[in-house]
């Protein structure tokens, strides 16, 4: 079971840069004075489609920019919705090439697919365990196993703190997540935190940038907060430890969120000059009432898991010393219910509300790319990084 999950969930980006990697007939068989020739590169292509193990989306996207490059050179074409993820991520690889001369980028899938083949000619001897991790993720580990897709987050010396790296690949992670056929969705935290919010580094620009950042960065956070909102399948949050910011916001998107007794949960958002994202301005209030929400998300008070769970942010919390074996039990028993009734109750309890939150969350994130470029917040985010305040 855990080895069919695992191959749908690498197929369905593969066969989509397969097809985008069809050889046209029209190529030409010349040799170029530098670098790979034409057929060089032909037959490179032709090795891509003979690939047997998955060499993960960063790579595939990175195949296919050079791709696009060497046959039509620099990206003319319109760029795809915010929601069409993944034709959106191809796009951004392929624009972010530039005027990469046809010849470079020629060469440079050539190489990318000589290093695959290398590798997957070694690969008869990885271990059915690391077989389930799915590859292509640098700030996460993917797992599928046991009908439950595990997604987590993966810089526990930053205590899990988001970089836009991170929010991008979580975004592709649910993606993927979506399509394969387990029956639940986890997101957690590797380490001691679950994750402390926004990296504030991410601030750390030139002042001629921060409209520009700000802009890019609201349009982030849509996107990342729209995944949540649509997401077809039971999505479940285990917090493994203290979770700050956007990370406490986004639980109430999710349909269970299992807590450790270690974990807290904290909205500091006032402190650092900004304001409540990922719906928490509507679904806070609407959850614990406003006067209780008020006293997280404006004043920034932080609550232990048992108080999570009486105003109902946390389905059920667990002694730390049992949580994980009693959390991935629970799970386990809940992956074998019928897998379609599942995903169409999810629906009927959340549907009611998309069309909303899709607007709550425009309007949040338009506002925060204004607070980003506040005196208040460039000043939070500095005594941070200098250290003068901790939360
Ligand atoms: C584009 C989408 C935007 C979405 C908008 C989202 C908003 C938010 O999420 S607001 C919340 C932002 N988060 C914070 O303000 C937390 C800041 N971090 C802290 O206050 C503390 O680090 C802590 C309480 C989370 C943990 O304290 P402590 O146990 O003492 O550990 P350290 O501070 O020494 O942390 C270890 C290491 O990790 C780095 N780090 C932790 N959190 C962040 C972070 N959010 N951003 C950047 N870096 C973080 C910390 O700097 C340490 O790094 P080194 O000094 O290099 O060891």
């Amino acid at each position: 079971m855990a080895g069919v999950t695992g191959r749908l969930v690498r197929g369905w980006c593969l066969r989509a840069v397969r097809s985008s990697l069809q050889v046209p007939a029209q190529l030409h068989m010349s040799k170029t004075a530098m670098g790979a020739s034409q057929k060089d590169f032909e037959s490179a292509v032709n090795q891509m489609k003979l690939l047997k193990k998955d060499p993960g989306n960063e790579v595939k996207l990175k195949l296919y920019a050079h791709y696009k490059q060497a046959t039509e050179g620099p990206c003319n074409t319109p760029k795809p919705g915010v929601f069409d993820l993944i034709n959106k991520a191809k796009w951004d690889a392929w624009n972010a090439l530039g005027n990469l001369p046809k010849e470079t980028a020629r060469q440079n899938y050539v190489d990318l697919v000589s290093g695959l083949s290398s590798s997957s000619d070694s690969s008869s001897q990885v271990k059915p365990e690391a077989d389930r991790k799915q590859a292509g993720y640098e700030t996460l580990v993917m797992t599928s196993e046991d009908g439950i897709t595990k997604i987590m987050l993966n810089r526990p010396t930053k205590m899990n703190a988001l970089t836009t790296q991170m929010y991008q690949e979580i975004m592709l992670a649910l993606e993927a997540a979506s399509k394969d056929d387990s029956t639940i969705t986890v997101l957690t935290g590797n380490g001691s935190y679950f994750s402390s919010g926004n990296d504030l580094t991410n601030f750390v620009i030139s002042p001629d940038e921060l409209e520009e950042r700000a802009r890019r960065g609201a349009i982030l956070l849509r996107d990342f907060v729209g995944c949540f909102i649509d997401f077809p399948k039971p999505l479940v949050a285990v917090v493994n430890g203290p979770a700050v910011g956007i990370s406490v916001t986004i639980l109430r998107l999710f349909d269970l969120v299992y807590a450790s007794d270690r974990a807290t949960f904290h909205t500091p958002f006032s402190h650092l000059g900004q304001t409540p994202e990922a719906c928490s301005s509507y679904t806070f209030p609407s959850l614990m009432g406003p006067a209780k929400a008020a006293e997280m998300l404006i004043f920034g008070k932080k609550l232990t898991a048992a108080e999570a769970c009486a105003r109902g942010l946390v389905t059920e919390v667990f002694p730390d010393s049992t949580f994980q074996k009693e959390v991935w039990t629970r799970l386990k028993a809940y992956s074998k219910l019928p897998r379609n009734a599942l995903r169409i109750s999810k629906q009927m309890i959340r549907n009611h509300e998309k069309e909303k939150l899709h607007a709550i969350n425009a309007e949040e994130s338009r506002i925060l790319q204004e607070r980003w470029q506040s005196d208040e917040c460039m000043n939070a985010i500095m005594n941070f990084l200098s250290r003068k305040a901790k939360l």
